[in-house]
Parts: structure tokens; sequence; C-alpha cells
């Protein structure tokens, strides 16, 4: 138990040495560190085969990003769960190479007859029947907000408004929590709305969709262990800072600044350290301060101190709503936590490591403001929050035909199981159930 963290093993088995970075953890290392334990010898690795997909990046329907990004990955996870028609299956015999040499680094499972291929099967026939205009309610509301927060900042400035300045942060912190929707869907110019507010397209992108989601509170989920050593999710011994301090340090002060203190770094690598790597969507962030200076034509000092004041509360709110909720109660699995013996199926997975808030389970647009219908968008995160909530009925069919439960619980019980988990050590020595 004590030092897990810091060791980097995992009760899962999973190999990955991300944890030992310093405390701004890099994507790209992420990147760099999974190559190395994957088996996929600079090929694309799906289940224990290999692909080569070079000639695919530029045709893949879901974007150059995904293809590009993870040669020399195991993609099986991130690839079973993004897909969820048969046509990805059918096209890959055409690219494979050779059978992979070593074991996958994943103890999860894709059983035709398991939980997670089973509810996928299900999903197709109620995906097909949906018109396609369903997930334009998402589109509305992220243009709205997204106009809204640059209404708001402005406005904030010209009357010298704090109060319309932390306004403005909250609207900015939701737009952000609705642009999450987008970054696991084909590229679209929406995920450029968050480089403006100062979440980078692409380090989310790795950070998220190619991290967290596919390996949830693992030592392969680079969210769990962004800000270690100041936040400690992970069971294992912890310093009397962490263990009592950090209820205060990490809403007042890691959680507001986090966008500030990543673009800070970023501009620093470019100007001091000359790294100018994808400059150009860190520099989407000033679009905001550029917009307000020219409309408002207030002193260039005014406009830097409210657009500081709107990220730390952007920062404050998106945390808050993103961090504090479903993941991290001490009584859902954590890496270095008893797992199940012997079911490994990656949809329990999810389940065992996902909660839902009472409040905000098939809710539609409550859902998409709040991280709400967490389990299903864990399961389906493709799939725009407009159109998951559809899945309740099949959904709800499988998990009993698994005998399994949507893990549901109150927001003050994970608000404080959040707060609970920055000071746990102990592991719990018990398997998940649900
Ligand atoms: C990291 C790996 C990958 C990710 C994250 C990813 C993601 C996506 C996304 C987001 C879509 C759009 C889904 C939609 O709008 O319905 C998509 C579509 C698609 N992808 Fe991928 N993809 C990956 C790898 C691959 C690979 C290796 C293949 C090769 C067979 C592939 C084949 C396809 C096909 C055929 C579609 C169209 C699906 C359909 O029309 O039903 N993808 N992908």
């Amino acid at each position: 138990m004590a030092g897990f963290h810091r060791s980097g093993s995992s009760s899962l088995g999973i190999k990955h040495e991300g944890n030992k970075q310093s405390i701004i953890k890099s994507a790209d290392r992420w990147l760099e560190d999974k190559r190395k334990f994957d088996g996929a010898e600079n090929l694309w690795r799906i289940h224990d085969c290999l692909y080569d997909m070079t000639e695919f990046i530029d045709k893949h329907p879901g974007g150059k990003f995904w293809i590009e990004t993870t040669k020399g990955l195991d993609i099986t996870e991130t690839w079973e769960s993004h897909h969820i028609s048969s046509k990805p299956e059918h096209l890959l015999p055409k690219y494979f190479v050779r059978k992979a040499k070593v074991p996958r680094n994943s103890p999860f499972t894709f059983h035709e007859d398991g939980f997670y291929k089973t509810l996928k099967r299900n999903a197709r026939p109620v995906l097909a029947t949906l018109p396609k205009h369903v997930s334009s309610t998402s589109n509305y509301v992220f243009d709205v907000l997204f106009v809204a927060s640059f209404v708001l900042t402005a406005t904030a400035t010209f009357y010298s408004s704090y109060l319309i300045g932390f306004a403005a942060g909250i609207c900015m912190g939701f737009a952000l929590l609705v642009g999450h929707n987008f970054y696991h869907q084909l590229d679209n110019f929406r995920i450029y709305y968050n480089d403006i507010f100062m979440l980078s397209s692409r380090d989310f992108r790795i950070v998220h969709v190619l991290s967290h989601h596919p390996f949830p509170n693992s030592v392969s989920d680079m969210q769990a262990y962004l800000v270690e050593p100041i936040v400690l999710l992970f069971p294992g011994r912890k310093c009397f800072i962490t263990k009592y301090l950090s209820y205060i340090y990490v809403p007042f002060l890691v959680w507001p600044t986090l966008f500030l203190s990543v673009h800070c770094v970023k501009l620093y690598e470019w100007i001091v350290l000359g790294n100018s790597d994808h400059i150009e969507k860190t520099l989407l962030a000033w679009i905001l301060p550029l917009f307000v200076y020219v409309l408002t034509k207030q002193p260039l000092l005014h406009v830097m101190t409210m657009w500081i004041f709107v990220m730390l509360n952007t920062g404050l709110w998106f945390s808050f709503i993103g961090f504090a909720t479903n993941h991290y109660h001490p009584d859902i699995f954590m890496d270095g936590d008893k797992p199940r013996e012997n079911e490994r199926d990656w949809g329990v997975f999810q389940l065992d490591t996902a909660g839902d808030k009472t409040d905000v389970v098939n809710t539609n647009i409550l859902g998409l403001l709040f991280f709400g219908d967490h389990a299903l968008h864990h399961l389906f995160p493709a799939l725009d929050h407009s159109v998951i909530q559809h899945l309740y009925p099949v959904f709800r069919e499988t998990l009993r035909t698994f005998n399994l439960e949507l893990r549901v619980m109150g927001k003050g019980e994970i608000v404080g199981g959040y707060f609970w988990r920055l000071s746990k050590e102990a592991a719990n020595p018990l398997p998940p159930a649900l």
C-alpha cells in the first residue's frame, strides 16, 4: 500500500510510468510511456493483432487526429468504445500486418457474450431509429454558452464588474463542460471553442479521451495523476500536508489556477525553451482578451486583470463539477484497491469506476451541463449526450441480464466522497460490487 502512487505499480497489472513525472505532466509523455509497454511495434495494435493504418489516416471518417496520434499504441479500448456500428470491424482486416509478439498491457476483455459487447449489440437497433437532428440540442447549447462567455467577459471589463466577471467564469466553465461532449466525436470545429477558453483540445483529447476513458482510475489514467504529488487520489501513504490540507488548497488554489498554470507552462516552453509544437492552439486562448480589448477600448492592464479573474472562476467551476464528481468516492474502485477476481469485462470496469448523480440521470441538457449520464457516457463516449438518453431502456435491460446495477449517488455524497478520497490512504480490501 505505502507509496503506491510513487512506484506506479497497479493492482490491475497495468504497466505505466506516467506518475513518476513532474508536477505538470505532459500529454506527449503519456503517449511515449504507453508506447513502451503496448507491444504495438510502431504500428497500431487492436487486441492481439497489429495493423498499419498509415494509408487510412486521411480516410478515417472520425478524423485524422485519432489515427495519427495513436501510432505505436494499443488502441483496443478506444477503438471498441468509439465505434458502435460493425463497419470498422469489417474494414480492419485490410490493414492487418501480423500478430503481436507480447500480451496486451491491459487486463480488460471484450468477449462477444460479455456485458460490453452485448450492450453494444443491443444499442445498435435503437441508434438506427434515431433521427439525425437529435444531437443538434448540444450544438445549440454549446454555441450559446460560447457567445455568452464572450459577451459577459466584455461587459464585465467595460463596467469593471467583478460580479459579471464571476458570471462569465461560470458561463465559460459550463461551456467547457459541454465542450467535453465534442472532444470524443469526429474532428469538428467546436473543439476549438475549448482552446479559446484555455483548455487545449489536443492535450485534452489525449489526457481525457485516450487516457482517462479507456483506463479510468488506473495508473494509466493521466487525469487521475495529473497534479500529483499535490493532489493524491490513489491509495498510498500521504504526507501531512496532502492528507490534511488538501481540503483547503485543492478547491481554493489548485482548481482555480489549473488552466492558467498549464497555459503559463506552455508559454514558458515556447518562449524560454523554444518548443513551439502545437503553439498555435495555445495562442487561440488570446482571442478572448484581444476581442475584449478591441471592443471595449479599456486599458490593457484592466482587460488582462479581468480576463485572469474570469479564468480563475472558470477553472474553479469546471474542476468542481468535473473533478469532484463521478469517479473518486472511496467506494469507487481506484487502482491499488482489490480488483474483481474473474470479471475483467471492460464495460463492467467502466461501471466500477464511474458514479452517476441522482438528479442528472436521463435529463439531457442538465446531463450535458453537469457531467450527467456518466456511466452511459463512459460506455459510449463518442455518442452525443442528446443521443445517449435514448439508450437507457436497453442499458437497464442489459444490466439486469448481467445482474449488475447502475451506481447512483447524491450530490453531497459524491462531493464529500471526493474530499474523503484526498485523505484516504488505505486501499479497499474487497473487490467492487454493483
Ligand atoms: C484511437 C482510435 C480511434 C478513434 C478514437 C476513432 C474514433 C472515431 C469516431 C469518433 C468516429 C465517428 C463516429 C460517429 O460519428 O458515429 C469514427 C468513425 C469511424 N471509424 Fe474510427 N476511430 C479510431 C480508430 C479507427 C480505426 C483503427 C478504424 C479502422 C477500421 C476506424 C474506422 C472507422 C470507421 C469505418 C468509422 C465510420 C463508422 C460508421 O460509419 O459507422 N477507426 N471513429
